[in-house]
């Protein structure tokens, strides 16, 4: 393992941050950095070669190259590890300590503990989540809450949910560890190091490192994904194929190569996810300057029954059960209260048929955001699995997807109103706020929103305003427009919260929203140009999709 030459830790060091960032963990992350970060810049490049395509009127289609790979009926992915076998409710959320211990405790089978979405990449966050999910495997995990004075414990092990680590996507670099003078791969900080600290524990426990893995857009990013596994298995002497990925298929062009996503992975495999929100977003992203045909409506009207999202997530659960993978459904949005019985009882209603159709539609299990929406799910997913495991044995033979039907986007019902516009301004305002302030998931009018889903709101507002859109009532969606509405949506919030408006936090927020819904120049995301007000030096923009860049 590389010594801590050309090793820089450019951030402050908290709390038992040492026994997170060890030398040992930095060699780690060294050697994965070094042997791994180029390749990792050339996939970003291809990602902006095939936008450049895609702008220029090109489209997606099946790969030709990996026809082999599609029409091999041979293989398989490995067959579900320890813990991951019944996945029937799988809760996700951030890493801090109170909803370390509430996630692990809700009676969900599985814990997705998120570096991504659900998270602001605050330098603390990152580090304090590792140690967090250290604290958790070693049972020395507590907190009480000092306003409520509640205090809060881990019930036994055999009821605790299964970790899944989720780290960055691929486009997002940790700015505070430098490797020979540039910032290392978020993705690759936060994998290892938990590979590093965890994976001992987790199998000493009799279960694995297991791993959520996001944003990918194509199989050779799965391939990249594959080799940072083998490097770290050999390099703590753990057998290869003892890790364990689920993939989020969450970007329009990784939809068109699910086949050979499990095929780089087989032998980590652990399915596929369908992660609605980003693929919403990628959908946008990916056609935005194509003109009227490419433009969904409203955020709030688009519902998983389009069109083009039965075809997703009808392919998903096909290609998955053809291998042998898990098929994990998505997540609903609308949360529950504690505090309001109506907004509870629609929630639970709203959940109950999501969770229906997926299960219905050949799913194993799902996500949930909240430890409320545990049983729920449950229940839905108890009554078409009984007790086997999954229904990994329900082939969906019967499901044809073509390019067109993952394409249809000029098919999906609904309109866009003023209502919904602002509605992506204020949501897009408020949410920035929060992430601004370390929260990367909140609930804004009774909905979760979160990295993803504020990329969709966003996105729209650029869409919309870059391709003359008009709403339902002929109005022109123009920049002045959007400009005088997010004048009147602040003063609206600043009303609402009173005392508790963050000037510092929207005032930032507010030059955010504008870069990236009025510049010509669309950012590819959010969280990227956002980044530069979380401390340390601001990530290039360029990297987000490969270019290369000059100075650190
Ligand atoms: C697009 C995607 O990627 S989806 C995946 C990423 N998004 C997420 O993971 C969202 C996860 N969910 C959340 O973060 C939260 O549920 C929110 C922000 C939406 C709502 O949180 P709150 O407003 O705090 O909800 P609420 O007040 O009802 O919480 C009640 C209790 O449940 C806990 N709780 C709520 N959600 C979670 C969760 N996901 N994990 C663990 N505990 C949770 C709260 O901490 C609180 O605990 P307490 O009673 O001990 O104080
Ligand atoms: O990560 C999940 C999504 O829906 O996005
Ligand atoms: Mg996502």
């Amino acid at each position: 393992m590389a010594g801590l030459d050309g090793i820089e830790v450019d951030g402050p060091l908290g709390d038992r941050y040492e026994e997170i960032l060890t030398p040992e963990a930095l060699g780690l992350l060294a050697s994965l950095q070094r042997a791994l970060g180029a390749r990792r810049t050339e996939l970003l490049e291809a990602r902006a070669e095939r936008q450049r395509a895609l702008s220029h009127g090109g489209t997606l289609d099946f790969l030709p190259e990996t026809a082999n790979v599609r029409e091999d009926d041979s293989w398989r992915v490995a067959a579900p590890a320890p813990g991951l076998a019944d996945r029937r409710v799988e809760i996700t959320g951030p890493t801090d300590r109170k909803m370390t211990i509430n996630a692990l405790n809700s009676g969900a089978k599985v814990w997705l503990a998120d570096f991504e979405d659900a998270n602001t990449p605050l330098w603390d966050n990152m580090v304090e989540g590792q140690l967090n999910l250290r604290d958790a495997l070693d049972r020395t995990i507590d907190f009480t809450d000092d306003r409520s004075g509640k205090s809060y414990a881990l019930k036994d092990d055999a009821e605790l949910a299964t970790i899944v680590v989720r780290p960055r996507g691929w486009h997002l670099e940790e700015k505070h560890l430098l490797v020979d003078g540039e910032p290392m791969s978020g993705s690759l900080f936060d994998f290892g190091l938990y590979f590093f600290h965890c994976a001992q524990r987790q199998l000493a426990k009799g279960k694995g490192p297991y791993y959520y893995l996001p944003k990918m857009e194509s199989h050779l990013e799965a391939r990249l994904w594959n080799d940072a596994f083998n490097l770290a298995q050999d390099a703590l002497d753990i057998p290869r194929g003892t890790i364990r990925a689920t993939v989020l298929i969450e970007t329009i062009p990784a939809a068109f190569e699910m086949e050979e996503i499990l095929h780089e992975l087989r032998d980590h495999s652990a399915g596929l996810n369908a992660g609605r929100w980003d693929y919403l977003f990628s959908v946008i992203k990916k056609f935005r300057d194509r003109g009227a045909d490419f433009v969904l409506p409203e955020r709030n009207s688009i519902t998983m029954t389009a069109p083009f999202m039965r075809a997703y997530t009808e392919l998903l659960v096909r290609t998955c059960h053809k291998r042998g993978a898990h098929a994990i459904g998505g997540m609903a949005a609308f949360i529950p209260s504690r505090r309001d019985e109506e907004v509870n009882r629609v929630a639970l209603e709203k959940v109950r048929a999501d969770k229906t159709r997926e299960s219905g539609d050949g799913f194993d299990g799902s996500w949930v955001a909240h430890p409320d929406l545990v049983p729920v799910c449950r229940e839905v997913f108890d009554g078409v699995l009984g007790e086997r495991p999954n229904q990994l044995d329900r082939l969906r033979a019967d499901v044809r997807v073509s390019p067109a039907d993952l394409l249809d986007i000029k098919a999906t019902p609904g309109d866009i109103t003023e209502a919904g516009l602002r509605n992506n301004i204020d949501v897009a305002l408020r949410y920035l706020a929060a992430w601004l302030d370390g929260s990367g998931a909140v609930a804004i009018h009774d909905l979760m929103e979160d990295a993803a889903t504020a990329e969709i709101a966003r996105s729209q507002v650029w869409q919309w305003i870059h391709n003359d859109i008009s709403t339902v009532d002929d109005q022109k969606i123009t920049k002045d427009w959007v400009e005088r509405i997010l004048d009147e949506e602040l003063t609206k919030i600043r009303e609402e919260l009173g005392q508790a408006y963050n000037e510092p936090r929207y005032n930032q927020a507010v030059i955010l929203f504008k870069q990236v819904t009025l510049a010509d120049d669309y950012s590819e995301f959010l969280t990227v140009p956002a980044s530069v007000y979380l401390g340390g030096a601001p990530q290039t923009p360029g990297r987000a999709h490969g270019s290369p860049r000059s100075t650190r």
